[in-house]
């Protein structure tokens, strides 16, 4: 009997298509789904291509249906499901055997499962991939951590399943362990930042500037041309334009303003305030997806304060474009600062320049100043974007428009997360003299920290005055 080239567990959107890639690219694959009705699906849907692929609803059979060493790739909801597929696989696999992880997990589960599986001579790749569903099918972005032996093995199937940017595989090895699923987590979470400031702008569009969803779309497809082109920015414009067709309403009308959120995002935002580095874009478009989901407390305290004024807004169209592409800047500029101090921290050597440009085609935030931002990380120091030369002409260009929008979002009552943040950040980053003194002096007050002096070396403590308060002050009303 022939053996299967590969091995793929998980039929569901993202595990379905990548098969179907694989099939596509001349691989045998051999299938496998907790629910077996899937498999069937699955093979109904593969047309032409089901030739090449070999639907095992048994575990052992299709473990036994791949080419030793086998390589499987595991495509299932990420978390337990993982793990629980580990245990099942374990008693049927043999040394030099490789799983290959593809689902969003968390880089720390990653690096445990790493470690568990090299102790029982089983290879894995811990693997983020990126593009959705269209991606996935078609040319994903694909970003790989674990054993490089693995990795060796793997690549020349996933480096033809990847996407291209001018012929160059959108696919790379990026470092032991969860280093893959690390770089695919702060992908997220700049994807959280961009995706939030969209909808920030959206708002003055809609609210500010009264424009319906159609005119909207223009303004993003005009955008798609220009420095904000991005794929992001091209399916803004077809959302905007889709019409329900029972009602005939534009259907982003039509859907609630809750938006979920499985995982990643928060992971981007904890893991940065873990290495203290400050992602307060990221942080905000995952505290702006927590807040949206709170529909009924904001219906409630919108009674209690009233509706937003509405006040005038005089925003140009170009200044909302300028204003998001110096908020994408600042949203750039933390993810790749969490990756570089991620990489020295876990002694991964990140090679930044590379997550660049394996961004640059097939995963959701690919945008034409990728390839900007890879040349500015390729080889160089891993310095953080706003010092980079090409950026802060940029942002000089651009931060008057940024401060021009949050100023009008203060002055109309519209939240700004993110564009706000992505503000403060950069004025922040750039001021020579901040006011942490005034913070190192409070601390020394109540706890003895000790404070630097700008005209001595040394640690310091300030001569405070005595505070004993014998009794709570009557509150005041
Ligand atoms: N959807 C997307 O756009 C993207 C998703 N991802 C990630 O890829 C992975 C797959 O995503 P997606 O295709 O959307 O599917 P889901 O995350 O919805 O997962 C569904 C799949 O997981 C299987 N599964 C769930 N629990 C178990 C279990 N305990 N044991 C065995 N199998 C289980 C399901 O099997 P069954 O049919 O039996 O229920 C099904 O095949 C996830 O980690 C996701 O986060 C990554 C990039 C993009
Ligand atoms: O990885 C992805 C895109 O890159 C997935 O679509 C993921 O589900 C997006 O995250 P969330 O569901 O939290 O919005």
């Amino acid at each position: 009997m022939s053996h299967a080239d590969i091995g793929l567990i998980g039929l569901a959107v993202m595990g379905s298509n990548l098969a179907l890639n694989i099939a596509e690219k001349g691989h045998t694959i051999a299938v496998h789904n907790r629910t077996a009705s899937r498999i069937d699906d699955f093979v109904a849907m593969a047309g032409p291509l089901a030739e090449r692929v070999v639907p095992k609803a048994d575990l052992a059979e299709f473990i036994a249906s791949i080419r030793r060493p086998r390589s499987i790739i595991i495509m299932v909801k990420a978390g337990k499901p993982v793990d629980e597929m580990i245990e099942q696989l374990l008693p049927y696999l043999e040394e030099g055997d490789a799983i290959i992880e593809c689902g969003n997990s968390l880089y720390t589960d990653t690096d445990r499962r790493f470690a568990y599986l090299q102790g029982k001579g089983i290879g894995y790749l811990g693997v983020g991939v990126s593009g959705g569903e269209e991606g996935a099918r078609h040319g994903p972005s694909i970003m790989v951590g674990g054993a490089k032996a693995q990795w060796h093995n793997a690549e020349p199937v996933l480096k033809a399943i990847a996407a291209k940017f001018k012929g160059e595989p959108c696919c790379a090895y990026l470092g032991e362990g969860g280093a893959g699923h690390f770089v695919k987590t702060i992908h997220n979470g700049i994807e959280y930042g961009d995706m939030q400031m969209i909808a920030e702008v959206y708002g003055f569009m809609r609210d500010g500037l009264g424009m319906k969803p159609a005119e909207c779309a223009e303004v993003f497809r005009k955008w798609n041309e220009g420095p904000l082109n991005s794929y992001l920015i091209e399916i803004t414009g077809h959302v905007l334009d889709a019409v329900d067709p029972e009602s005939g309403t534009a259907l982003v009308e039509l859907i609630l303003d809750k938006a979920g959120q499985k995982g990643t995002g928060r992971w981007s935002a904890i893991v940065a305030q873990e290495l203290a580095v400050p992602a307060t874009t990221i942080e905000g478009a995952v505290a702006a997806r927590s807040i949206s989901a709170m529909k009924d407390e904001r219906l409630e305290a919108e009674k209690l304060y009233g509706a937003r004024r509405g006040a005038e807004i005089s925003l140009s169209l170009d200044t909302l474009e300028k204003a998001l592409l110096a908020g994408k800047i600042a949203a750039y500029a933390q993810g790749f600062a969490v990756m570089a101090k991620a990489s020295e921290e876990k002694g991964w050597n990140l090679p930044l320049g590379t997550v660049a440009k394996i961004w640059r085609a097939g995963c959701i935030i690919r945008s034409r100043f990728l390839d900007q931002m890879s040349a500015a990380y390729e080889g160089g120091p891993a310095r953080n974007l706003l010092l980079v030369p090409d950026f802060v002409e940029l942002m000089k260009a651009n931060h008057g428009a940024l401060r021009e929008v949050v100023a009008a979002g203060a002055h109309g009552e519209f939240p700004l997360p993110c564009l706000g943040a992505a503000l403060s950040y950069f004025d922040a980053y750039r001021q020579g003299l901040g006011t942490a003194n005034l913070i190192q002096g409070q601390r020394d007050f109540f706890g003895a920290h000790g404070f630097e002096r700008s005209d001595k070396d040394g640690v310091h403590h300030g001569d405070w005055p005595a505070t004993i308060q014998v009794e709570a002050a009557e509150p005041q009303v």
